[in-house]
């Protein structure tokens, strides 16, 4: 099959490289000046696995102003806020043939997909699957081949011939995928994963592992469950996995399969860069205010987490004088 990535960033380049080792055409479009002339540059991305064995991999790198490929399907990863404009520097290369297919975090995504390509064309899931990029052209797959899962479901509900296509390529790149036929309930279910790990372990500067061995951390992950199932309960998600099995899945993919996993939303903090925080806990609040049902420990979070993402804006601030004073100096 022909694959056009779309975000050549941390999960953009595992799902791509490794569609492309299981014998796949890829190509990659990044709209990241300096991970694309750094790719350029090296004649393609360094990969490591849990920091070790770092090397060169070559792939096709382009700017959506000049790429004119034609994919059968494209693979968004991008953070969400970065969606909305990727697909408007990208739109003159979509064809109506053509499909999409992503496992980003949160909530909004799919909306802005269906802008530009047809419902039946829309395949999304979710990647319990934990990549770093490290900086430009350098990125880390964290944990074991095969190691990570993750499940998928079509827009309409009603999987197609290209769907089963899909799901066998990413079989052969050994992403463990599951098809199901109820697209918001495998959705929220990463949605309400997310609002529990990426948002403490930033808010609390800890790895995967550290929070869930914290002895409270069962019941404070509970209370965010429980919160954000009654949300999706009231707006009628048929979740696909129970309560005890969304805090069986935090603790066995925290303590089992990455216990040394900075979740995304710690590394765009860490980074200095705004989280995804407005599309997961935000996404949940938002929700339930529709229905009339205050998620108030969401709520609290979102806050909290913008309230460091201040915190370290005011950090780069101090941290971009000192080094200009220190150069005046010189
Ligand atoms: N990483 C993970 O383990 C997982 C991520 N996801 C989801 O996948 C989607 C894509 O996320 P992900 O692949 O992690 O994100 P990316 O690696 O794509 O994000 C990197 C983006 O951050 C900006 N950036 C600027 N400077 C740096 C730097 N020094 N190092 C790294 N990035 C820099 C760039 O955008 P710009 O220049 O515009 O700022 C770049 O495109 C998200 O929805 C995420 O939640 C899902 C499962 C696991
Ligand atoms: C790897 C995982 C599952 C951890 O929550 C993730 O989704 C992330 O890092 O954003």
């Amino acid at each position: 099959m022909k694959f056009t990535v779309v975000g050549a960033g941390a999960m953009g380049l595992r799902y791509g490289l490794l569609l492309q080792d299981a014998g796949n055409e890829v190509d990659f479009v990044d709209g990241w000046e300096k991970n694309v002339e750094t790719m350029h540059e090296q004649g393609g991305v360094y990969v490591s696995r849990d920091h070790e064995n770092k090397h060169l991999v070559p792939l096709n790198v382009y700017y959506p102003e000049g790429y004119t490929g034609d994919p059968d399907c494209y693979v968004f990863f991008l953070k969400q806020m970065q969606l909305a404009d990727m697909l408007e520097r990208c739109a003159h290369f979509f064809k109506p043939n053509q499909y999409a297919f992503t496992c980003m975090n949160g909530m909004g995504h799919v909306e802005k997909l269906l802008k530009y390509f047809k419902p039946e064309k829309v395949v999304a899931g979710t990647a319990l699957v934990a990549t770093v990029l490290n900086g430009a052209g350098d990125v880390d797959f964290i944990g074991k081949r095969g190691a990570g899962s993750m499940k998928l479901a079509n827009y309409t509900e009603k999987t197609d011939e290209f769907t089963h296509k899909l799901v066998e390529q990413l079989k052969k790149a050994q992403f463990n995928p599951e098809l199901t036929t109820n697209f918001r309930g495998t959705l929220m279910v990463k949605v309400v994963f997310n609002s529990v790990v990426n948002t403490l372990c930033t808010m609390f500067e800890m790895t995967m592992g550290e929070y869930a061995d914290y002895e409270g951390a069962d019941e404070m992950s509970r209370q965010l469950i429980d919160e954000a199932y009654d949300v999706c309960e009231r707006d009628g998600v048929q979740m696909i996995t129970t309560r005890q099995e969304e805090l069986d899945s935090v603790n066995y993919v925290s303590k089992v399969a990455n216990p040394l996993h900075y979740p995304s939303m710690y590394q765009d903090m860490h980074n200095y860069r705004p989280t995804e925080v407005d599309y997961i806990n935000g996404y949940l609040v938002k929700l339930g205010q529709k229905h009339g049902y205050n998620a108030k420990t969401h709520a609290f979070l979102t806050h909290e987490v913008h309230l460091a993402e201040r915190g370290k804006q005011r950090e780069l601030k101090r941290l971009q004088a000192a080094k200009e004073a220190t150069a005046v100096k010189a």
